[in-house]
């Protein structure tokens, strides 16, 4: 590992060996990362909405190996006299917009406390229906509760932190009316799933958690670095509204799967490896990237030149075919930044 930067309460280190990375091909463009990280000229031009170093040059085939702080009191922790730290990688899945995995963000212990803490303890009541932010309900079959940073002794501020930490810059962060929303807790059931729509309303990053590992999200728009590139999306092809954009997923008949990036925790990692054929020549599909639960999907929603919104960021949660009467569970953190959105 060779460390990079060392922030409050993360650290970062780029890594060459993961098992996603060893199933991947190496990449020449590894080194040139290194060497632009440790460039003492190396400053952010102008105010982005998009992600930070070092991910910004985060090529695709490489990862980031980050550290994050945790709750003391994790009992997954097995060792109390070390630095609470939780360590997981980010790879990067999606090129314009920016779209990154997380894999192993939260810990198993997380995933369930936030659950259980959404179910049983909101309010008092349990889960509210869910309904999208106009009233309209493009959102099915599906159960919300938003938890704010103390919660849990503060599990949420501890992850919504090392969210902001990693993903916001510093002139984002300090603009006038940034700041990061509350925990939004997702339980879908049978056929429950979020029709193709844009975050937007102010919010720069999307970050989704699965919590049990059930569900997909698809991001048909979002174009693949040149290794799988998505030959129907043309290059720097502009998209002004979302209604084109919409137009073009229906009238190219864009698939989850075949078009764009499609999260899934449906699939799982080996299936991509054909055990029959060489080790080199496995059936790597880019636009598939199979999620388990603790793992998390970063993404962008507006132009990094402060442009509006980048409507390539549109994305669904898919209906969810019966996986059991847990259902699928998401946890999404946004971060806002009206002055630099409007
Ligand atoms: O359900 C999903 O997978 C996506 C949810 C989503 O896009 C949202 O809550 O804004
Ligand atoms: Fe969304």
């Amino acid at each position: 590992f060779t460390p990079i930067i060392t922030t409050e309460s993360n650290d970062f280190h780029y890594s060459s060996s993961s098992s996603s990375q060893a199933r991947r091909k190496s990449s020449p463009l590894f080194e040139t990362c290194i060497r632009q990280e440790e460039s003492p000229n190396d400053t952010i031009e102008e105010l982005s909405t998009g992600p930070p170093l070092p991910i910004k040059s985060l090529p695709c085939d490489a990862n980031i190996f980050i550290s994050r702080s945790r709750p003391f009191f994790d009992p997954s922790f097995d060792d109390m006299t070390k630095p609470q730290q939780h360590s997981y990688h980010i790879a990067r899945v999606g090129n314009k917009p920016d779209v990154f995995h997380l894999r192993g963000f939260l810990t198993k212990w997380e995933c369930s406390a936030i659950m259980n803490e959404a179910q049983y303890n909101y309010d008092d009541t349990g889960m509210n229906t869910a309904k999208s932010e106009n009233g309209d309900s493009f959102r099915t079959n599906c159960k919300v509760a938003w938890l704010s940073d103390a919660r849990i002794g503060n599990i949420c501020g501890i992850i919504g932190k090392a969210i902001e930490n990693v993903f916001v810059t510093d002139e984002v962060k300090t603009a006038y009316g940034s700041h990061r929303s509350d925990l939004q807790v997702l339980n879908y059931k049978e056929k429950g799933g979020f029709v193709l729509h844009h975050d937007g309303h102010d919010r720069i990053l999307t970050v989704i958690m699965y919590l049990n590992g059930v569900g997909e999200t698809w991001l048909p728009l979002v174009e693949i670095d040149d290794d799988g590139k998505n030959s129907r999306n043309d290059e720097d092809e502009q998209i002004s509204s979302l209604q084109e954009a919409l137009y073009k997923v229906q009238s190219r008949s864009l698939q989850p799967g075949k078009d764009g990036v499609l999260i899934s925790g449906s699939v799982k990692d080996d299936s991509f490896i054909d055990e029959s054929s060489n080790c080199d020549e496995y059936e790597y599909n880019p636009h598939v990237v199979p999620v388990e639960a603790g793992d998390a999907i970063a993404f962008y929603s507006y132009g990094t030149e402060c442009k509006g919104e980048d409507w390539k960021s549109i994305h669904a949660g898919i209906p969810l075919e019966f996986k059991g009467e847990e259902g699928k569970w998401i946890a999404t953190s946004w971060y806002h930044a009206p002055s630099i959105t409007c």
